[in-house]
């Protein structure tokens, strides 16, 4: 099978995966897998499509501007440029993005203090494979209407292969060195996420009934 054919598949496959968790509201999220380095080439999700309704096309190739590469009346994502700038700044070769509750909330929640941290948790472990590594803190940006502006937002946090920034009030995006690894980092800071949510509800509702 062709490296081309067989990045569609691990991309459908994941934007099947995706779908069942339901981290799709309305046409929210964008996913993208990376086919060459040089030049930088790249399937990513078509713009407004319910990412639910269709597992396996939908995808577009294109170019490190984000432009599409072979005809298509599909329109590339309108953050293909967010894409574009973590494959030009490290070696990951898969992105996913995704708006739920959770990561909304924790990134209004923690916007001010530019960053939240995620402790306190076996998934820590799991996640950085390691014993020692206690807390993963994950960047919150500010969104941007302006691609340029959003994107380059994102630049001092792409210091690293795999990796993970909460846009406030948007959504999260994570890449990684392989999709399994971008998929596993994006489930694991999303329960993360989804824990510290809870907790923090049920401990301000105790603080308030002077528990
Ligand atoms: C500036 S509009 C951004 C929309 C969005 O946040 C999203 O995730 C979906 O955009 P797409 O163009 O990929 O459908
Ligand atoms: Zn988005």
């Amino acid at each position: 099978m062709s490296l081309f054919l067989e990045q569609w598949k691990k991309l459908a496959n994941i934007k099947c995966d995706l779908a069942k968790r339901d981290w799709f509201y309305g046409t929210s999220g964008n996913l993208s897998m990376k086919i060459s380095d040089d030049p930088l080439l790249f399937l990513v999700t078509a713009d407004e499509k319910d990412k639910r309704a269709r597992c396996d096309e939908e995808f577009i190739v294109v170019n490190n501007l984000g432009e599409p590469v072979f005809d298509t009346v599909l329109k590339p994502s309108l953050e293909t440029l967010v894409h574009a700038n973590i494959y030009e700044k490290t070696s990951a070769t898969c992105v996913l993005h995704v708006h739920t509750v959770d990561n909304n909330v924790i990134s209004e929640l923690f916007g001010d203090e530019g960053q939240v941290e995620l402790e306190n948790n076996e998934m820590v472990h799991i996640l950085t494979s390691s014993y020692f590594e206690n807390k993963i803190i994950v960047p919150i940006i500010e969104n941007a209407q302006d691609m340029e502006t959003f994107k380059r937002a994102y630049t001092p946090f792409l210091t690293k292969d795999f990796g993970a920034v909460l846009v406030r009030n948007h959504g999260i995006t994570v890449w990684g060195r392989s999709p399994l690894e971008t998929k596993k980092w994006l489930e694991g800071i999303e329960f993360l996420i989804s824990y510290k949510v809870k907790l923090m509800m049920i401990q301000g509702h105790k603080i308030k009934a002077g528990n």
